[in-house]
């Protein structure tokens, strides 16, 4: 496959490594929007750029044609806007907080977790997530989908980093050194504490998960997800 990388940092670096592996070719490293690029030349396109580029990096893809898995967090503001345009240039689009395996297998145990917690009110649920210190977005996008979910099958009505207001999820977020990415999930009451964990030990899966999405949906039209990918349900 010919891929094109939008953000060559930390992910687009791994990804290109484990691509050449897999005999995949890099056909362009795209660090900036203001670039020219010959989309004729590429099969897939992988986004792991910055919140304020993401969504103009996807448009750009859809617009030419050219498949795109999403991987950048903290733009989901324009996560609507991006659907749109997919559908009306029959485009194919994946967008995923976390790309990893593990994660999603995390998720799945998060959702059946909320729905088996959720009309036992001595307990209050808790989210906290660990990054790098480089890391742009607070919360963590792979955060976001947890507290949705959670939202989705219990009383809790919204997220908030830090709250300590009734019915809101508090997600606390905490910037450590070079951590790669730490999700727990904590439900609490005064007599005991249910928590379930994930830790990265490096971005290997994320880039795995990003490269397996991108395999995945050459050929195909459509708005995706890595409940696709991996076919979990
Ligand atoms: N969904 C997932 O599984 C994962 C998501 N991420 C997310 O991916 C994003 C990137 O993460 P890292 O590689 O660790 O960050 P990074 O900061 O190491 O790399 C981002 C790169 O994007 C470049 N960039 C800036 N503006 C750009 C533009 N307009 N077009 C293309 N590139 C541009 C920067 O120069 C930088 O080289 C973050 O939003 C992070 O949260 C990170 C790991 C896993
Ligand atoms: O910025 C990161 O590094 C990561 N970002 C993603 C997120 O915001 O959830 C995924 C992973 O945790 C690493």
């Amino acid at each position: 496959m010919r891929i094109a990388l939008f953000g060559y940092g930390k992910m687009g670096k791994m990804i290109a490594s484990l691509a050449l592996k897999r005999n995949h070719t890099i056909v362009a490293k795209i660090d900036a929007d203001d670039t020219e690029i010959d989309f004729s030349t590429i099969d897939v396109a992988i986004d792991f750029s910055q919140p304020s580029a993401a969504f103009n990096n996807i448009k750009r893809c859809l617009e030419n044609h050219t498949p795109i898995i999403s991987g950048t967090t903290g733009w989901l503001d324009h996560y609507e806007d991006a659907v749109i345009l997919c559908n009306e240039n029959n485009g194919a689009f994946i967008y995923a907080s976390n790309f990893s395996l593990g994660v999603n297998l995390f998720f799945e145990l998060n959702d059946y977790l909320a729905k088996m917690m959720a009309n036992l009110r001595d307990y209050h649920v808790s989210l906290e997530e660990i990054h790098h210190t480089q890391k742009l977005d607070a919360p963590s996008g792979t955060a976001i989908t947890l507290a949705e979910s959670i939202i989705k099958n219990t009383s809790y009505k919204s997220w908030e980093l830090d709250a300590t207001k009734e019915h809101v999820l508090p997600i606390k977020a905490i910037r450590e050194a070079t951590v790669p990415g730490t999700h727990s999930v904590t439900y609490e009451s005064h007599v005991d504490s249910i928590e379930i964990k994930h830790t990265a030990h490096n971005r290997e899966g994320f880039a795995l998960g990003a490269l397996t999405a991108a395999e995945w949906i050459v050929g195909k039209h459509g708005v995706f997800s890595m409940k696709d990918v991996l076919h979990i349900d």
